[in-house]
């Protein structure tokens, strides 16, 4: 059998192809009021459709928030199956954001479920968050590259709440959120372009301080979530990615989606913002 192609060889192509912007699936319910439909089983299925048919043949990369799916349950997750089937269809990889993470034995339970093809909720990456300690996701690490898989790891999270737990300083005069991008550096060694672990390092985010061991080279993608809506800006980008923006994809959700329910409007907001983030790297 061949081996499947590395996540992170497959974001590189597409990124080339279609620029780094990544356009999440979040059915808010604010959202789902403005797009004239119920907060309901039926207005999910209709705005989530709508927004992944939309946006799959126009961005490298679709991120469908799972929370607002399983809000309605199983019939909200059969929704989500759907959404990940349509993105694959219309070209785009698909980022499950779903920030799991758990003691290794249910983590190999999750990564199966979000990471092995023959489950119907698998996608090409995931979320998790490293909180229970960097091992705890050997399984999602193991499982991620058996079936040419990525994860993207919580580093320095968007919300100001994060710095509580990822500054905090532990042995080696590190940072937290440092320590979590050496064990990344480690995983991505010798991979090309880059590697296939990634970080989550919001847009909005104080620069990263080389003080606190935070350093953004690390061979893999970076996730940038807070660009848009939270109110990071293209400068923000620069600012605090610098040498590393040609790693970054950008992650809009709610400051895309506003322009629905019209699929043209939806499409030519994504390619707007593609256009805007072209001098970034
Ligand atoms: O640090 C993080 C990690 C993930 N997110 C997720 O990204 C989107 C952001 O939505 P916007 O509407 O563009 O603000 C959402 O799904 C978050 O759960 C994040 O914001 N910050």
């Amino acid at each position: 059998m061949t081996a499947p192609t590395p996540f992170g060889t497959r974001l590189a192509a597409a990124v080339a192809d279609r620029g780094p912007l990544c356009a999440g699936i979040d059915p808010h319910a604010g959202l789902l009021t403005a797009w004239g439909l119920g907060d309901d089983l039926a207005g999910l299925e209709r705005f989530a459709l709508t927004a992944t048919e939309a946006l799959a043949p126009v961005c490298s990369v679709l991120k469908p928030q799972s929370a607002f799916f399983e809000r309605f349950g199983s019939a909200g997750v059969a929704v989500l199956e759907r959404v990940i089937a349509t993105a694959r269809e219309g070209g785009a990889l698909v980022l499950l954001d779903v920030k799991r993470g758990d003691i290794g034995s249910t983590s190999q339970a999750y990564a199966d479920a979000y990471l092995d093809p023959a489950s119907p909720l698998a996608a090409d990456a995931a979320t998790v968050s490293p909180y229970l300690g960097f091992g705890s996701l050997s399984p999602f690490v193991e499982t991620a590259q058996r079936h040419g898989a990525g994860l993207f790891v919580l580093a320095l999270t968007s919300n100001p709440e994060g710095p509580e737990v990822q500054h905090a300083r532990i042995a080696g005069a590190a940072s937290v959120a440092g320590r979590m991008l050496d064990h990344l550096r480690a995983l991505n060694a010798d991979a090309a372009p880059h590697g296939s672990f990634g970080a989550v390092v919001g847009a909005t985010i104080a620069e990263p301080a080389a003080e606190d061991g935070v350093d953004l080279d690390f061979g893999g993608p970076i996730l940038a979530p807070g660009f848009g809506a939270q109110g990071g800006t293209v400068d923000d980008l620069r600012r605090i990615f610098g040498a590393a923006a040609a790693r970054v994809l950008p992650s809009s959700s709610r400051e895309i989606l506003a322009a629905g329910p019209d699929p043209v409007a939806l499409r030519d907001a994504a390619v707007r913002t593609t256009d805007a983030l072209a001098g970034l790297a």
